[in-house]
């Protein structure tokens, strides 16, 4: 009976709060409610003894992870992994040691000088946004630190420099350099755009197993280091703290070895830009913005990433044809630049990327080196290669005896062999990359020893001597023959020698003393 009366009063209650929460939303007028939830707020927190500060996993235009909040997860693993019940757990340091840290909508507590803090994690789903041209936010993650009132002084002054101070040491000893690639994603929108994803890095190149000239690879690791140590130069100078490298060099040179090889000598992280899933300027600005300190960014074959020489001549040739139309109907002119500027704006352009290579890390703080290569350096438009933007050129080329020394070294543990005066011979005699050279000085099997490895790689060198042979000879027979046309009757020889298209050495050198010659050897065929 009594338990019936509370029931119908507690439901006409329910009732009655649900009635005034009605004409509440209905009758008070959007500005008041928020002003009656603001005060309300400062009532609770006038009332309230804690104090709260939040760490965002995102910093400006939401593209720049905070340093703040890396450092705190940084020190609160340690923390958590004794305190917190729900941990998530990595392995760093090529699997060598393991990082439990705090997970979402976890707290731990902390004490610092006999003061309680607690700290809190959690994350933010992005907010549901009306159709729009910009990429949909992804959900922010973010640590909030509640402590009492009374302890403000202490904890903002003192407990927050301890919290950052700790988090670098342990993050400097956790550190596990990445490779990141630059992958096509889609939203939960359906908008689709290039992201970062990343594995370990464990490459294991350094500058002392590159097959290279010592004095060549010892002038880039002290550029390197100098650039590494120059905070306070580029400070003074007034420049982003920023270094562009261009490598280049025919195919198995090791361009891509030596970015491995920079990585791992300094210590730094490698971002391997795909440009040609880059779908136009804002996402390259994006990813680039994304990039952190000491990181080496790296935009392979160039010359084959985008087209950005052809937009480039094609830009000067509209502008001649720009020029001419100007005197004719500068209307015209402007409707035409117009409609290419909305073309170039749907695709990354030479002079997009130019403006970020120039000062979009101004802003970003942090050392970065950029590095381009190519197999085609003569492609390439001066604007993106020219000194100021790629610092350093590198050559890398063709295998010498120095590097092939440092090849067979690192492949059979040799220092010297009766025939490396042979191998040396051959190498000044012939193009081999390095690649082909360690190629011919891996054993096979486990039979075959370092003698056999360095037959191998005579032979092969001979072969390829053979060849390169061959191939200048059908050249010069090609132009004496194309000669031979030209002047009717006489020989390829003679027209060879007399119009001087190839001096007679260079005959002798190529061997072509004569077509009947040539042709026995098999090398042109008849027609
Ligand atoms: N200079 C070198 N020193 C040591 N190893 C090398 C060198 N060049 C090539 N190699 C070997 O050959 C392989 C291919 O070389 P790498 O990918 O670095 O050449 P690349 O110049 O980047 O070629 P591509 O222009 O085709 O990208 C490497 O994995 C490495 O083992």
């Amino acid at each position: 009976m009594i338990s019936g009366e509370i029931w119908t009063q507690l439901s006409s209650a329910i009732t009655g709060l649900m009635l005034a929460w009605v004409m509440f939303e209905r009758y008070f007028p959007y500005q008041l409610r928020v002003y009656l939830e603001k005060y309300s707020q400062k009532l609770t927190s006038l009332v309230n003894p804690y104090i709260q500060i939040t760490f965002h996993e995102f910093t400006g235009e939401r593209f720049k992870r905070s340093e703040a909040f890396s450092t705190i997860r940084s020190y609160l693993s340690s923390n958590s992994s004794k305190n917190a019940k729900r941990l998530k757990a990595d392995v760093v340091n090529k699997s060598q040691s393991l990082v439990l840290s705090m997970d979402d909508y976890e707290e731990v507590t902390d004490v610092f000088n006999g003061v309680k803090v607690w700290w809190a994690s959690s994350k933010k789903a992005p907010k549901t946004q009306a159709i729009s041209f910009y990429p949909a936010a992804e959900e922010s993650r973010f640590y909030k630190l509640t402590f009492h009132k009374s302890h403000r002084e202490i904890v903002t002054e003192k407990y927050i420099e301890h919290v950052l101070k700790e988090g670098k040491a342990i993050a400097v000893k956790n550190r596990q350099r990445c490779l990141y690639t630059n992958n096509p994603s889609e939203n939960w929108y359906g908008w689709k755009s290039t992201k970062w994803g990343h594995v370990v890095f464990e490459h294991p190149a350094t500058f002392d197993s590159l097959a290279m000239e010592t004095k060549k690879k010892e002038a880039i690791k002290k550029d390197l280091i100098k650039f590494s140590k120059g905070k306070d130069y580029y400070a003074k100078i007034g420049k982003a703290w920023k270094r562009g490298y261009l490598l280049y060099g025919p195919p198995g040179t090791g361009k891509s070895t030596m970015i491995a090889a920079m990585a791992n000598f300094l210590d730094y992280d490698v971002y391997d830009l795909e440009l040609t899933t880059v779908k136009d300027n804002s996402e390259l600005r994006k990813l680039l913005i994304e990039t952190t300190g000491k990181s080496i960014i790296v935009i392979e074959d160039i010359d084959c990433s985008l087209d950005l020489t052809g937009q480039r001549k094609k830009k000067e040739k509209d502008d001649k044809d720009d020029e001419a139309d100007k005197e004719k109907d500068p209307i015209s002119k402007k409707k035409k630049e117009a409609e290419e500027e909305s073309k170039s704006s749907s695709k990354v352009t030479l002079s997009g990327l130019l403006n970020f290579i120039d000062g979009i890390w101004s802003a970003c703080g942090g050392e970065r080196i950029i590095v381009f290569t190519t197999n085609y350096v003569d492609k390439l438009d001066p604007a993106l290669i020219r000194r100021g933007r790629m610092d350093k050129h590198i050559e890398l080329s063709y295998c010498c005896f120095e590097a092939f020394k440092v090849l067979a070294k690192n492949y059979l543990e040799l220092e010297s062999h009766e025939l490396f005066g042979k191998i040396e011979e051959l190498l000044g005699e012939t193009k081999m990359s390095p690649a082909d050279v360690a190629e011919n000085l891996m054993p096979n099997s486990d039979e075959e020893d370092e003698e056999t490895c360095l037959k191998c790689l005579i032979e092969a060198l001979e072969a390829s001597k053979e060849e390169a042979r061959k191939k200048s000879v059908e050249e010069a027979m090609l132009k004496a023959k194309k000669i031979e046309k030209e002047n009717g009757e006489a020989s390829s020889k003679d027209v060879v020698q007399e119009k001087g298209e190839i001096s007679a050495d260079e005959v002798k050198e190529n061997g072509v003393t004569s077509s009947e010659e040539v042709k026995e050897n098999g090398v042109i065929t008849e027609g």
